[in-house]
């Protein structure tokens, strides 16, 4: 959790947390229009760098203008101010939120250009989201009641605050029945992603996973198949079903939170052995190095605090 001497960046100045306050007239709070990421920062050889900052500040930028909101600042903008919001709370690895919200400027669900669009930026230590053991033995999961929406039903592509609703609702689903995590298909019944992450398969030595249909563009989904074509693999983005993912050798989760988490059960079915799959822990332990600075070749994934 975000500890109470952390600084917070609010619209370009470093508050302390207790001074962190918004109005419960907060329109973000009522209606959920409100766009955010999920940033890792790690400690390399060289010093703390942000991964894949920039693609993330784009995303960020992308939901906003998806619904049409301008937070007034630019990619270079918000960079800087994450990397300030780091410093300041002198975090050697965390985890970062940016949020672009409307602010206390009336309700009403047509959103009115006066309305105040405000930017926060918190950063705390996350440790393994889905736990150290997750990491390293696989995490049981379950096919969620709820769908991933439809294309149609919601901006898909951007982070948007209330489209966690659904995912808060899927991971509670799970969590009361045992599992970890939660996987959501979507609305033709294909499998899309998880509560928080995007899914992969492996089969007979070949990683398949959900392409662009109605889950989000994950950063890390992408780093996965860059690296994965890297090492050799073939990587195809083809729909598949649950039951194909029953039959899977090996399956993980991607996610900044998530990191590479394996699948060891998929609704009480075993993926493969059961255990982490070789694949799944080259690709593991490969991404880890980068975030890590060990793998020079994807520096430009890494953007320096400083
Ligand atoms: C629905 C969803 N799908 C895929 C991803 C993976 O995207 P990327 O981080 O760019 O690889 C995330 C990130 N989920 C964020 C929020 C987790 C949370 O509990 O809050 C995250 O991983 O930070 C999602 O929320």
């Amino acid at each position: 959790a975000v500890s109470n001497d952390s600084k917070i960046w609010m619209n370009g100045k470093l508050v302390a947390k207790e001074d962190a306050k918004i109005s419960v007239l907060t329109h973000t709070l009522h209606y959920g229009v409100g766009v955010f990421e999920g940033i890792r920062c790690y400690k390399t050889e060289n010093g703390s760098a942000v991964f894949r900052l920039k693609e993330h500040i784009q995303r960020l930028l992308d939901s906003a203008r998806i619904f049409m909101i301008d937070p007034g600042y630019s990619i270079d903008d918000l960079c800087k101010a994450t990397v300030e919001t780091v410093i300041a709370n002198n975090l050697e690895e965390c985890y970062i939120r940016p949020i672009i919200y409307l602010g206390d400027g009336g309700l009403g669900i047509k959103i009115d250009e006066k309305y105040p669009v405000e930017t926060a930026i918190a950063a705390w230590n996350w440790g393994a989201y889905l736990g150290e053991e997750g990491l390293a033995k696989g995490i049981k999961v379950c096919t969620s009641s709820f769908n991933r929406f439809h294309v149609n039903s919601t901006a898909t592509r951007s982070k948007t605050c209330g489209n966690y609703v659904a995912s808060v609702l899927a991971k509670r689903e799970a969590v009361i029945s045992g599992y970890d995590e939660a996987l959501f298909l979507d609305t033709e019944g294909y499998v899309a992603e998880g509560s928080g992450e995007n899914v992969f398969i492996v089969k007979n030595g070949r990683l398949i996973t959900t392409p662009m249909t109605s889950i989000l563009r994950g950063i890390t989904r992408d780093s996965i198949i860059i690296l994965a074509r890297d090492l050799g693999y073939e990587v195809i983005e083809q729909r598949f079903t649950k039951d194909d993912f029953y039959l899977a050798d090996e399956a993980f989760f991607t996610g900044t939170a998530a990191e590479v988490t394996p699948i060891s059960q998929l609704d009480g079915r075993k993926i493969g052995t059961g255990a982490r799959g070789e694949i799944t822990g080259k690709l593991q332990s490969a991404f880890f190095d980068i975030v890590k600075g060990k793998n020079k070749k994807y520096t430009d994934w890494l953007y320096p605090v400083k």
